[in-house]
């Protein structure tokens, strides 16, 4: 990702200059509009077919957050639009599509009243590496206002990891505080006049819609056209056709099939078989020699500090019960014991629940549950480092806020010298607590100095 850039910017949430005591933006000033299809069925393809939906489904997002924004500040309101791996996906199939999708979001931002300052389509590191700065940035990890009135660094290794689950992509980004051995998983930035190296990698298809489709493509049998799920309750059925199983880069069709087909997938609700469907998904074992991987030979040092998992992560296990630090062995009993539910009884159970990601819950569990123990290494121990939370400071985590702050240069490259403004409050309240017991100490001695005058006059008397 590109280094903050460093020199003497206005910081929006004040007017003081960046390099001048404005290195805290007040959180929630972005504001994330989704614009992904929510059926989790055709995703960003169904913007291929047609690139104008785009920018249809956009405005709706739009008209909302104009609500939000008074309208006196709609004007100057920077806008950025970024995209993620459904884009990287959609251009990788088809770029001029993609392209025109990109257009049609543009000239569709441009309809409003907003500073609009370019789409862009980010790489998988920018991702990460934004959601890790949106997290230490709410956690306020990176620096901190010291008593003295003086904005101190905080040590790189008390930074926290990030971990984001999309649905084409998940991203893993932490400082491992030793050397990086692939220059493509290093992200180095400037904040605050400290430099970070930080790992950070993007699995591309490994986001929950793309993988869950995945499973469904390595469970179907030559020429037949009825797929038992594991992970799908018993009692659960539907059909799906081949084209929109094979419609993204994720998953090569079977060379087999030609012609459009509509295959029957039957729920069986067997949590055994599901976990061991899913970890054949990865590959533990590919990494070079002396290397140490996270999965499919991909170089990883090993995990080190605490994560903050959020996005996919945090809704699957809220839904679950399963964000308040349980341990692992909870963890594992809540997730068999969910996909042995029959589809009825769920039904039952969540009658408001949205039915599709009901259907998927017992999968993604034991997704990520996977990801996290034997993709990213973490163990027993270390499970306990892990925070599922969709929010810090009040305010959504995701890569969004970090794109933001990068950006429109919120975040300083070089620290504030000094907080002159707070620097100032605070030497005043500290001459008002001086003055106030000298005060007290003046009081006391001219009031004990009467008290013995007085007791001098009435002895003698
Ligand atoms: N209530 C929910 N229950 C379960 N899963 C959910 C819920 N809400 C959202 N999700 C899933 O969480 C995932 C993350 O969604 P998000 O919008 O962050 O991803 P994205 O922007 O599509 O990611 P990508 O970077 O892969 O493009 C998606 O797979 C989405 O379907």
């Amino acid at each position: 990702m590109a280094p903050a850039k460093s020199g003497h910017q206005v910081c929006s949430c004040c007017g003081h200059s960046a390099g001048d005591g404005c290195p805290h933006p007040q959180p929630g000033q972005s504001h994330r509009c989704f614009s992904t299809p929510q059926d989790q069925g055709p995703g960003i393809s169904s913007y291929a077919d047609d690139p104008t939906k785009a920018g249809t489904s956009l405005k709706v997002c739009l008209d909302k957050a104009m609500t939000v924004i008074p309208a006196k500040q709609q004007k100057e309101t920077p806008t950025y639009l970024g995209a993620t791996a459904g884009m990287r996906l959609l251009r990788e199939q088809n770029s001029t599509k993609a392209d025109q999708v990109l257009a049609e979001v543009s000239k569709a931002i441009q309809e409003y009243s907003v500073d609009f300052r370019g789409a862009r389509v980010l790489t998988g590191n920018d991702e990460g590496s934004f959601g890790w700065i949106t997290v230490n940035y709410l956690l306020q990890t990176l620096i901190k206002f010291s008593f003295t009135g003086e904005w101190i660094h905080l040590p790189a290794a008390d930074t926290v990891g990030a971990l984001d689950l999309g649905g084409a992509s998940t991203q893993i980004a932490f400082f491992p505080g030793r050397t990086i051995e692939d220059n493509s998983t290093q992200a180095l930035f400037k904040l605050y006049g400290s430099n970070y190296s930080i790992y950070t990698h993007s699995y591309l298809c490994y986001g929950q819609n793309q993988v869950l489709k995945k499973l469904i493509a390595s469970l179907r049998e030559d020429n037949v056209t009825s797929i038992s799920h594991p992970c799908y309750p018993k009692g659960y059925q539907m059909n799906i056709t081949t084209a929109s199983l094979y419609d993204s880069p994720c998953i090569p069709a079977p060379s087999t099939s030609a012609q459009n087909k509509t295959l029957t997938v039957v729920g069986m609700g067997m949590p055994a078989k599901c976990r061991s469907a899913i970890q054949q998904l990865f590959n533990f074992t590919a990494c070079r020699p002396n290397k140490t991987c996270g999965f499919n030979g991909v170089y990883q040092p090993p995990e080190r500090g605490q994560f903050y998992a959020f996005s996919g992560y945090y809704s699957v296990f809220h839904f679950l019960n399963l964000t308040s630090g349980q341990p692992l062995s909870t963890v594992n009993t809540t997730i068999w014991d969910f996909c042995y539910k029959n589809w009825k009884e769920l039904q039952e159970e969540f009658p408001g629940q949205d039915r599709t990601y009901l259907r998927n819950y017992c999968a993604a569990g034991f997704y990520i549950l996977t990801i996290l123990m034997q993709g990213y290494k973490f163990d027993n121990q270390t499970w306990q480092n892990i925070h599922f939370r969709q929010q810090v400071a009040n305010t959504d985590v995701g890569w969004s806020l970090g794109y933001m702050l990068n950006l429109t240069n919120m975040i300083p490259a070089e620290v504030p010298s000094k907080a002159k403004g707070q620097k100032f409050v605070f030497w005043i309240i500290t001459m008002l607590i001086v003055g106030l017991l000298l005060a007290l100490v003046l009081w006391s001695i001219v009031a004990l100095t009467y008290q013995r005058q007085f007791a001098n006059y009435e002895t003698i008397l």
